[in-house]
């Protein structure tokens, strides 16, 4: 059975017109042939089918077209060519406060948004309650937005999203803006959308709430989409392109240089940095010190020992090096740096050569897990290597049969204490 298509965009392109000043723009209107504009392409050629159902991040450079894309989604943007199609209704957070009419007090934009969209006047009366108990805001919902905090803004515009059974929900990093509390809130309520069926594309700079929320990514590179895939593999891309770039080297060269990687390792490997000096091997050792090998299998809890080899390509003034454990999302579960851990590596001549050990024990939940290792020469200097996926491996339960139920078993002292009972004799 083919999977129901939610959201499609077929040859969709934005192009705005710019102009090198003010005065263009006059003289463009009053003479049309002046040829003082310039042509932009915010969004080019995007083909995109998105399944319902799917939570799908978004993410890219600032200016990529990441919000012109969802807003041609959303259908607050009409594309300049190309087909859009939107099957339910859309609920989107794009921008702070569009769609409320400033005058207009809480309530009053509650209902007004009801009604934009699609729902009747009994209904948004019967999930007012909800919306002013999701959005906590008191008395304010009385008063005309104009007056509203930008926190109060995005609690009303948020509960209003969430609260209108929407079919696809649209939100661009909107939740950063709130209190802890409620950004606690909002995701709550966003997963529980998201297990009720709602498509949701999801755009954030945060690679972590990608990895956490999302079961697809896309990434937007000066209006194309670059790349899209599971959300660990598209972040990796990401970092690796922001790395590059900085570097001087171009997208379509990262992006060359990483299917290289990915053509010569059946995982994806991405290797990213400055090159400055280069790790060289990474080893598992098992309790008994012995290599595990290169997709090692350990007991749970067992300790063992990472071994990093790293050379200087240069002379390096210090060095930082460290790791993170990951698990099959990309979330870094277990993971430290030399410098975090007071161990000073001292400066490292050319050709230099030296290996650093970490041992630590391995309280995690059966299941496998990745390995990324990464140096610098500092904490403020670009990495000079940064490897994901140097090596996978395996955790096997608890002998003892326990089961472990969150990401890691930490030690828990367990105690009762049985009360007395009042008026006993
Ligand atoms: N109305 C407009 N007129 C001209 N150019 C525009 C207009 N709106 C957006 N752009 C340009 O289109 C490009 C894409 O903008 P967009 O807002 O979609 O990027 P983005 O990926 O969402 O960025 P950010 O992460 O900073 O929000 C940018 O170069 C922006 O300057």
């Amino acid at each position: 059975m083919s999977e129901e298509i939610a959201i499609s965009l077929h040859s969709v392109s934005k192009c705005y017109k710019r102009y090198a000043r003010p005065m263009d723009r006059l003289q463009e209107l009053l003479l049309p042939h002046s040829n003082k504009v310039q042509e932009f392409f915010a969004l080019r050629d995007i083909n995109l089918d998105i399944p319902k159902g799917q939570t799908v991040g978004i993410i890219g450079r600032n200016g990529s077209g990441k919000s012109t894309m969802l807003q041609i989604i959303a259908g607050t943007l009409t594309p300049t060519t190309g087909e859009v199609v939107v099957k339910g209704r859309v609920s989107a957070l794009l921008e702070l406060g569009s769609g409320f009419n400033p005058e207009f007090t809480g309530r009053q934009n509650v209902f007004f948004n009801g009604r934009l969209l699609g729902l009747s006047q009994n209904e948004i009366d019967s999930k007012f309650d909800d919306i002013a108990g999701f959005a906590d805001i008191g008395d304010f919902i009385d008063q005309p937005v104009k007056t509203y905090s930008s926190g109060m803004f995005v609690r009303l515009a948020f509960a209003v999203a969430v609260n209108v059974d929407p079919e696809v929900l649209i939100v661009d990093e909107a939740l950063a803006v709130g209190d802890i509390v409620f950004q606690h809130r909002c995701m709550r309520r966003m997963r529980a959308l998201m297990d009720s069926g709602v498509t949701t594309l999801f755009v954030s700079h945060d690679s972590g709430a990608i990895k956490t929320l999302c079961n697809s990514a896309i990434m937007i590179h000066d209006g194309q989409i670059y790349s899209k895939g599971a959300p660990n593999d598209i972040t990796i891309t990401y970092l690796k392109l922001l790395t590059d770039l900085e570097l001087g080297i171009s997208a379509t060269e990262s992006k060359q240089t990483q299917q290289e990687e990915k053509c010569n390792k059946d995982t994806t490997i991405a290797r990213r940095g400055s090159g400055k000096a280069r790790i060289e091997s990474v080893k598992m050792l098992n309790h008994l010190g012995e290599d595990a090998g290169e997709t090692p299998v350990f007991g749970f809890n067992e300790e063992v020992t990472l071994v990093v080899e790293i050379k200087a390509n240069e002379k390096l003034l210090s060095c930082i090096l460290g790791f993170y454990i990951c698990d099959k999302n990309g979330n870094e579960i277990i993971g430290t740096n030399t410098f975090e851990e007071n161990v000073k590596i001292d400066k490292l001549e050319f050709r230099q050569r030296v290996v650093v050990n970490f041992k630590f024990k391995l309280p995690l939940r059966p299941a496998s897990y990745s390995l990324t290792v990464a140096g610098a020469e500092n904490n403020e200097a670009l990495t000079f290597d940064w490897v994901d996926n140097a090596m996978v491996f395996q955790v096997l339960p608890p002998k003892t049969g326990k089961q472990i139920y969150a990401l890691i078993d930490h030690p828990i002292n367990v105690t009762i204490c049985t009360p007395c009972r009042l008026g006993s004799t």
